[in-house]
């Protein structure tokens, strides 16, 4: 085995993965750099997210290899494996799945609970993101009583709230608004950079592919060109890291 490069927080060499005998991923070589905004872009079924179930450690491949920080995560157990995601990595699904009998500030806090952080500790935390989030108010309401919106917004606190090294978000505004849309990402993308927390962002979406530093193709499996990013939403991301 090779080790990866010193400055790749995560590091994947010729993944294969098949599906039912489709292949999701054929030969993909990829490095995330410590810190950076990494979009993963390419149309539905290209395999984006297989591949961040991959880089996460929720799906080993069939063949390839796959280190986080210069450690193997492809040898490793399910339970490390489970360990390394609670304790290293966020996820947002393109669907929030939150647990419908905690109110949006516990469903916020879990990974900090889950973690042993106190409670008042983790509430504090918590509370802290759903504001920053522009749902403060609705913290003590459950899940059934928010919109989709709302709901996704609790779960982009709860993917932050530990401060991941590396958050993971599959489509993560895919059931959003324009605004809402531009809302999210601009928050995410300013509280990844303001804490040092490295993203890996799928999407099919240009524009929300333009709140990444860098952008890498999907297609049929396959790793296609680098995609160019606008400059502009580039510079939007860039100044954003200002305020959170
Ligand atoms: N649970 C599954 N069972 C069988 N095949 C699957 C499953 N999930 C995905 N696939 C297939 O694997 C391939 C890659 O899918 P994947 O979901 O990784 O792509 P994607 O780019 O994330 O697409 P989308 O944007 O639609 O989620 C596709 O051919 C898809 O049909």
């Amino acid at each position: 085995m090779v080790a990866p490069p010193d400055n790749d927080v995560l590091w994947a060499r010729t993944l294969h993965f098949s599906r039912g005998g489709t292949p999701a991923l054929t030969g993909i070589s990829v490095g995330v750099r410590e810190q950076e905004i990494l979009a993963v872009v390419g149309p539905r079924g290209s395999g984006k997210t297989t591949l961040l179930q991959c880089l996460s450690g929720q799906l080993v491949a069939q063949r390839g290899e796959v280190w986080f920080n210069s450690t193997p995560v492809h040898t490793m157990g399910r339970a490390l494996r489970e360990r390394l995601r609670r304790d290293k990595f966020g996820w947002i699904d393109p669907r929030p799945r939150l647990v419908a009998e905690l109110t949006a500030w516990e469903n916020a806090a879990l990974p900090l609970l889950l973690h042993g952080t106190g409670n008042r500790a983790a509430r504090k935390a918590a509370l802290e993101w759903l504001d920053r989030l522009d749902i403060g108010n609705l913290a003590r309401k459950r899940p059934h009583a928010l919109s989709q919106a709302e709901r996704q917004r609790v779960a982009v606190a709860r993917a932050l709230v530990n401060q991941p090294t590396v958050l993971f978000a599959d489509e993560p505004t895919a059931p959003l608004h324009r605004a809402d849309r531009a809302h999210i990402l601009r928050t995410l993308t300013t509280a990844a950079r303001s804490h040092g927390i490295t993203v890996v962002l799928a999407t099919h979406d240009a524009d929300v592919a333009a709140f990444a530093d860098r952008g890498v193709g999907l297609l049929d499996g396959r790793l296609v060109n680098t995609v160019p990013l606008p400059a502009d939403a580039q510079s939007e991301g860039a100044a954003c890291s200002l305020s959170v």
